[in-house]
């Protein structure tokens, strides 16, 4: 059983993206995990991107829903419902899968046995023979191809949606990790809660997301970036426009990039010393969305006097070791934390 699978599928199931790795295809799948529902039915109108443009604009009988939240399920049904469509769209036009697969999914660090539990009978419910689940620090490390299986100390800061995930690996297992709820839709909601508080002016989660992409930063900003954003006006309940600028958004994210650094900075106290002087060489790795705000390496680096990276294609790099651990499941029996549902019925 742990020899490799004929059709081996990972899946990063994450709060914002689910990727999905089939072996020697790569990703073949890369959508928001959102689901558009009808109240009045229950049936789904959407998946993924098509779900997510229904965000903040659905008519009164179709709701658009993130079905994770933090990382985890927040809504079971709907999240393996939303997996069986992945699985689906990751599987057509290969004939040879007639058999169901084996599957891989990310979880983070921090998450309890019941929590764990619902992910891998979500995938079952989803239609997997088999369902795994890994640490996501690890798989971000694997993707991001940080030596995990020598003996020497590799540092990964993997920041997506819902979760910050900070792991400190050595031979092929977890040192010491921390994984905190607070990642890029806490950044939104700050953004959220300033425009609302200093304008008087409430904008959607698209909008917020969308002035962190363009014009967010860790720490002042380079240059003079501004931006015009559309909401509703608390006051009069109208639309209006206004201009913001580059350091008010570095501004609101003051408290989220401080947070994920005091989880840095925490991981690497408990490190043992040889382990810190390895990273100390190599440097600390970032990988996740959140990887890619502007600065957010400079601004850790001087926080930790460590040098920072940013991984090659930080979004990918969980599904990308997601998929290469199922390739590679006999390195891991009772390491990194893998465990399998593939012995229990549902
Ligand atoms: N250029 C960018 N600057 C800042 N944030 C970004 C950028 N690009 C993407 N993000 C953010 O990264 C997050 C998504 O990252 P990712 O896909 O790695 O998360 P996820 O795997 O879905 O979440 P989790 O690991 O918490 O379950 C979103 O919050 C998104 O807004």
């Amino acid at each position: 059983m742990f020899g490799g699978f004929s059709k081996d599928i990972g899946i990063d199931l994450g709060t914002a993206n689910t990727l999905v790795y089939v072996k020697s295809k790569g990703i073949v799948v890369r959508e928001p995990s959102v689901v558009a529902l009808r109240t009045d039915t229950g049936s789904i109108e959407a998946v993924g991107n098509d779900a997510k443009n229904m965000i903040g604009r659905t008519p009164g009988n179709i709701v658009a829903v993130r079905p994770m939240k933090d990382g985890v399920i927040a809504d079971f049904d709907t999240t393996a419902t939303m997996l069986k469509y992945f699985i689906q769209q990751a599987l057509k036009n290969r004939s040879i899968f007639t058999r169901k697969p084996s599957v891989m999914v990310c979880v983070p660090s921090g998450i309890t046995a019941v929590e764990k539990r619902a992910v891998e009978d979500a995938t079952k419910q989803a239609g997997a023979k088999e369902a795994y689940t890994l640490e996501e620090p690890f798989a971000a490390a694997i993707g991001a191809d940080l030596p995990v299986w020598e003996p020497t100390g590799s540092m990964v800061v993997d920041i997506g949606g819902g979760t910050t995930e900070v792991a400190i690996i050595s031979l092929g297992g977890i040192v010491t990790s921390q994984s905190i709820r607070v990642a890029g839709d806490e950044m939104d909601e700050s953004i959220i809660q300033y425009i609302k508080k200093k304008y008087n002016l409430m904008i959607g989660e698209r909008t917020s997301e969308a002035l962190k992409l363009e014009i967010g930063s860790a720490g002042a900003p380079e240059g003079v970036d501004d931006m015009d954003i559309r909401g509703r006006d608390l006051l009069t309940g109208l639309p209006k426009t206004i201009t913001v600028t580059a350091e008010e958004i570095a501004g609101a994210l003051a408290d989220t990039v401080a947070t994920i650094i005091e989880s840095v900075k925490n991981t690497l106290e408990q490190s043992p010393p040889e382990l810190a002087a390895d990273i100390m060489d190599r440097g600390i790795v970032l990988t996740g969305g959140g990887a890619l705000l502007r600065n957010l390496d400079r601004v850790l680096s001087e926080e930790t006097n460590m040098p920072v990276l940013v991984a090659e294609n930080p979004l990918d790099c969980v599904a990308i070791g997601t998929g290469r651990a199922l390739e590679n499941l006999h390195l891991f029996r009772s390491k990194a934390g893998i465990t399998s549902r593939s012995d229990r019925k549902l």
